[in-house]
């Protein structure tokens, strides 16, 4: 079903789903089938996933995938800047809940690096960022501020990280609430992917993204900057 009252752009497409667990098997199902493309057309696929709290049963409905995950590249979109051992960590989540079973076999590009500041470990993400293959699929997620990736509204280098043009893969970031240092490929990057699908739970996220529809500037709500390009979005109440 689509998302109703919602003024999408042509190029967008918006399903509605029932609740979290139906969202998080079509997810799937879509990510799978466009990672098998790619290993039938080019022998390898890469996939860029969101970390935060919401994507735990999409991570494991496609681990249960069948897939030659040995041919998987699996990066972030963005990090917390902590160790992987960490809680907060988006890697520490990734290898929890998706990297487990035959999924193990994926080769896993992380972002975080232990470094001497936030910017000496954006510099060194940004090398390793280098040797990733081009984006067959990246799944995004926003929170209610508007933000995606770790692309928050009012962060220092935000400008620098949303030009379509930037020679950036990787940037430090300051998030509003804890842990407030981050990591987050940049715009340039992760509009190169070949597919992008946006994953949004609740009536909050619909509500903020009413509101990025409607116009605001790229700085003050990022997610705009994905609204203007080919985007699938998944969302349920
Ligand atoms: O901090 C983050 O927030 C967003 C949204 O997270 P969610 O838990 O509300 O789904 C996420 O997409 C991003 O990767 C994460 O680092």
């Amino acid at each position: 079903m689509t998302i109703s009252n919602l003024d999408l752009p042509v190029q967008t497409l918006g399903f509605s789903l029932g609740d979290a667990e139906q969202l998080a098997g079509e997810l799937a199902l879509t990510v799978s089938n466009a990672l098998r493309s790619a290993i039938a057309e080019r022998g390898a696929a890469t996939l860029v996933v969101s970390g935060g709290r919401s994507p735990i049963a999409f991570f494991e409905r496609l681990a249960q995938q069948q897939l030659d995950w040995a041919k998987v590249t699996v990066s972030l979109a963005d990090e917390r800047w902590v160790p992987v051992s960490h809680p907060d960590s988006n890697e520490g989540l990734l290898r929890r809940h998706l990297l487990q079973g035959p999924a193990a076999a994926a080769r896993l590009v992380g972002l975080y690096q232990s470094a001497a500041s936030l910017e000496l470990a954006a510099d060194r993400a940004d090398a390793v960022l280098a040797e990733l293959p081009p984006i067959d699929v990246l799944v995004l997620g926003m929170g209610e501020d508007g933000h995606t990736a770790s692309l928050f509204p009012d962060s220092p280098n935000l400008q620098q990280a949303l030009d379509p043009r930037g020679t950036r893969r990787c940037l430090p970031m300051q998030a509003p609430t804890v842990p407030r240092q981050r990591l987050s490929m940049s715009l340039a990057l992760l509009a190169s992917a070949r597919l992008t699908l946006l994953a949004l739970h609740g009536r909050g996220k619909l509500a903020t993204l009413n509101q990025a529809l409607a116009g605001e500037p790229y700085e003050a709500m990022p997610i705009r900057a994905f609204l203007a390009r080919p985007l699938e979005i998944y969302w349920c109440p």
